[in-house]
């Protein structure tokens, strides 16, 4: 029985992902994966953390080689240095995201997972970029797709993702909510085989705006979004405050968490998980899931840096794409 594959793009050439990699062929996995990259910087960097490993996967009469790494060559613009950043090169972590993005349309792949991307090299390169995620919705003509980690017993989704904290609270708007709800309540229950999902729901103001003494979000957005998805069937919870959102008696009563921006659900999330959460884009037409961490520039090449994420990413890929509840 052929395998599915799934393409692992290495992200920043200057950060760890090239690294983690590497670790790969550490595990026997049930899937095929296709490492997309520059052929000979992945080779460097394989060299530097796992000498004993031959990046070449097949063996001269074509047949797969056990415990090597499959690498799909798209090459750099200059040569890469690991923990140096390259604007050069920004142009050639889109390369490789475009390469998988087509891959996982044409049915090459079936799903893609990411190794961690320094958002701002790609500015610097001159190509507005603010996350996978926002790639990710434009070249699938995603209007709208929900970035959600997993981790620590979480599931943390954000209303909002990479925007500037003084811009969050007009981004919060009704249909934005309502949208947002709509794709996590689905894809928890396509993807992640919940029959009737709980969705608990932060407010956006200490102590959930306090009947309007501390903002009026809570009263005139989220609780209307609310009561209108309730009265469709939807279990959701809130706005609850944030601060007490997180503790255990209140996370058991809930699936997921909805938090209005990133620093308000993730920190919580990371502080639980780092190293061995995943981060998954719902509401695309293909399977994406991403470590939990970025490029960790200070640890690029030194063979330090911890799979686990990566690898948790991968098992939630494989997982997703057999219609499993991971
Ligand atoms: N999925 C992604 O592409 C992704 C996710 C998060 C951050 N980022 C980007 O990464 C860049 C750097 O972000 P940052 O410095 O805030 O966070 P970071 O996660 O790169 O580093 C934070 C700390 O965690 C450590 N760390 C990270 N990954 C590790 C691993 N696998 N094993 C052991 N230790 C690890 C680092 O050494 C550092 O001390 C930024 O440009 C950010 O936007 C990308
Ligand atoms: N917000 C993510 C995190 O903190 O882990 C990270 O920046 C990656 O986001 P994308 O998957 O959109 O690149």
């Amino acid at each position: 029985m052929s395998l599915p594959t799934f393409a692992i793009t290495s992200g920043e050439p200057a950060g760890v992902g090239p690294d983690l990699c590497a670790a790969l062929p550490r595990r026997e996995w049930p899937a095929r994966l296709v490492v997309i990259g520059d052929r000979e910087m992945i080779a460097a960097r394989i060299h530097a953390v796992e000498p004993a490993l031959d990046i070449l996967a097949y063996q001269p009469d074509g047949a797969p080689r056990p415990g090597a790494l499959e690498v799909l060559h798209v090459p750099l613009a200059v040569a890469a240095t690991a923990g140096r950043l390259e604007p050069l090169n920004g142009r050639y972590v889109l390369d490789v995201l475009d390469r998988a993005i087509a891959g996982c349309k044409s049915g090459e792949f079936a799903g893609m997972v990411t190794a961690p991307v320094h958002k701002g090299i790609i500015c610097d390169a001159g190509v507005p970029f603010s996350g996978h995620t926002e790639y990710l919705a434009e070249a699938t003509a995603t209007p709208l797709v929900v970035m959600m980690l997993v981790g620590g017993g979480m599931r943390v989704a954000l209303a909002t993702t990479h925007l500037p904290l003084k811009d969050v609270p007009a981004a919060i708007t009704r249909p934005l909510l309502t949208d947002t709800l709509r794709i996590l309540h689905q894809d928890l229950k396509a993807r992640f085989g919940l029959a009737a999902p709980r969705i608990l729901v932060a407010g956006l103001n200490p102590h959930a705006g306090e009947g309007g003494h501390m903002g009026m979000e809570e009263i005139e957005v989220i609780t209307p979004v609310l009561e209108a998805l309730r009265a469709e069937g939807m279990d959701l919870r809130g706005p609850l405050p944030a601060d007490t959102l997180f503790v255990p008696h209140t996370l058991e009563q809930g699936d997921a968490v909805l938090a209005m921006f990133h620093d308000q659900g993730l920190p919580v999330l990371k502080h639980a998980s780092f190293g061995g959460g995943v981060n998954v884009t719902l509401g695309l037409p293909i399977i994406r899931t991403s470590v939990d961490h970025g490029t960790a520039l200070d640890l690029a090449g030194s063979g330090r840096a911890d799979p686990g994420s990566l690898f948790a990413a991968v098992e939630l890929a494989i997982a997703m794409a057999k219609g499993r509840r991971p």
